[in-house]
């Protein structure tokens, strides 16, 4: 289980996160959704223990979060880190090497099911295929929290929906909680138990996307616009 208290991050003076109190239930995939710069990713890298919130707690399972929390955290960064002159092969072999919880197998059969050609270089890939491989690589740690950072931004849709597809065969969701931050609502909607909004960095709703079906009556994209519309 995920909890914030009263969560403030500030960059100098500018307040990132303001206040953010929330708790995600474990085995769930919950989508941290807002505008461009409403602190979605500042909220990330407090889950992965890269930032310290000015003030408030961060606690996973009960422990306040810290640095160590990357042996049981696999995060997906919008960045691109990866070595250019490894193929994918050899970049699999590379997190083996890396990471004690990294199931080798799941790896290779994720990018077989999503179309790669493992002895390809990473610095030819399309980004369509790096994506993939990002993907691939980071949900083949055998790890309780998983978070992603925009894995759909840029993507067209036919790629957006084999990486949902893969997400959906190969996360183990009886022991892994997914956090997916996105623009794309739309699409990730059908694979989400749970949506977070955030505004200016304050949390301005959180609800089970059943209950948004069942007590709203309303698709969960026209209840995201009402209640941005109805929140200043
Ligand atoms: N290192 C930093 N130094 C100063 N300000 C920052 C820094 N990182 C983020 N910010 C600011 O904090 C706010 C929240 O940024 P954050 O990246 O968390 O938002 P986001 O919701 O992930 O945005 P996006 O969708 O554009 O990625 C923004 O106003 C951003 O400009």
């Amino acid at each position: 289980m995920i909890q914030l208290e009263k969560v403030t991050k500030k960059y100098l003076r500018h307040k990132a996160v303001n206040q953010c109190t929330a708790t995600l239930e474990a085995g769930k995939i919950i989508g941290l959704i807002g505008e461009n710069g409403s602190g979605k990713t500042t909220i990330l890298k407090l889950l992965a223990g890269l930032l310290r919130p000015t003030n408030g707690r961060v606690l996973i399972d009960s422990k306040q979060v810290n640095r160590s929390i990357s042996d049981r955290l696999a995060y997906l960064t919008d960045m691109d880190y990866f070595y250019p002159y490894f193929t994918i092969k050899e970049l699999i072999d590379f997190y083996h090497s890396q990471f004690k919880d990294f199931d080798k197998k799941k790896a290779m059969d994720m990018a077989a099911f999503m179309k790669l050609n493992v002895k390809q270089k990473i610095r030819y890939l399309s980004k369509g295929n790096l994506s993939r491989v990002k993907i691939a690589v980071t949900l083949s740690r055998n790890v309780p929290y998983i978070v992603l950072d925009e894995p759909f931004s840029g993507l067209d849709p036919l790629v957006r929906k084999s990486i949902i597809n893969g997400i959906i065969k190969f996360m183990n969701l009886e022991s892994q909680t997914l956090i997916v931050t996105t623009h794309e609502l739309r699409e990730v909607e059908p694979i989400l138990d749970e949506v977070l909004l955030l505004k200016d960095g304050r949390i301005i709703a959180q609800k089970s996307v059943d209950q948004i079906r069942d007590d709203y009556r309303m698709d969960v994209v026209d209840w995201m616009e009402q209640v941005y519309e109805t929140t200043k």
